[in-house]
């Protein structure tokens, strides 16, 4: 999968590949992460790429010509990709998005600086607004990098073990269970037996009692849109009679 990334700071954001999973990734040609800078279309000798807001207030936005010039150089380079701009007030990113932007072959992310870009550029060329979450941040950068960290995870062969992917947590709507590896009694605190019983019916059973125990104490939210199978009802029947208790 190709990622264009229109940024001020291609330099950053091309390091994502260069450490873990993406970087092994990139090297087999998995995926890859190219930035187009609007400093690059600049033409006054500052080399300006931030422009004055109509109606005045605080900041800047990124300048029209420059940023869509940007936009035009990963569209040719990245041709069939739709363009998400990272936004606050975009849809929020979640599992359910990532899984369906990880069927594009190529996508183009632009990453707003300052307090973002012209609306009339978002009308002509964005096809999805994406929100990490209810903050601001200093650019767009940051949510670019997560989105293209998250999506290309679901892309086949990226992660090592593909069952690692689909087990992850959010891929199966509900949070982690808790997990445990070497010494056996850590401080006198010892691994559940259950996970060191080598019975791997019981394991799998006990890993979604936790995952829906802790969804239920953390974020009950997570059970308004969900419907339950019957196993998963019943661990929940289980768990609150404990607590009633
Ligand atoms: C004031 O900044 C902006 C204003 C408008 C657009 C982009 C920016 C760049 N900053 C961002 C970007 C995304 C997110 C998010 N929540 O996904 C947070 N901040």
């Amino acid at each position: 999968m190709r990622f264009g990334v229109v940024t001020l700071f291609p330099e950053w954001v091309e390091q994502l590949t260069s450490v873990g999973v993406l970087e092994r990734a990139s090297q087999n040609g998995l995926i890859s992460v190219t930035g187009f800078n609007p400093r690059d279309h600049a033409t006054d000798n500052h080399r300006s790429v931030d422009d004055r807001p109509f109606g005045g207030g605080p900041g800047m936005l990124m300048q029209v010509d420059t940023t869509e010039a940007a936009i035009i150089k990963a569209r040719e380079a990245l041709p069939n990709a739709p363009v998400v701009y990272l936004s606050p007030q975009g849809r929020a990113l979640n599992q359910p998005l990532v899984q369906e932007l990880a069927r594009l072959p190529e996508l183009i992310l632009l990453a707003g600086r300052y307090e973002g870009i012209d609306e009339r550029l978002v009308d002509e060329h964005v096809d999805l607004e994406v929100s990490l979450g209810d903050y601001v941040l200093s650019g767009g950068e940051l949510g670019a990098m997560v989105l293209i960290d998250a999506v290309s995870r679901m892309v086949p062969g990226v992660l090592g073990d593909q069952a690692s992917a689909e087990q992850d947590s959010f891929a199966a709507h509900w949070l982690d269970c808790p997990h445990f590896t070497r010494p056996v009694d850590y401080r006198g605190n010892t691994v559940p037996e259950v996970l060191r019983s080598g019975h791997h019916g019981r394991i799998e059973a006990w890993r979604l009692q936790q995952s829906l125990e802790r969804s239920w104490d953390r974020r009950p939210d997570l059970f308004e849109r969900k419907r339950l199978t019957t196993t998963e009802l019943s661990m929940i029947n289980e768990h609150l009679s404990t607590l009633e208790k």
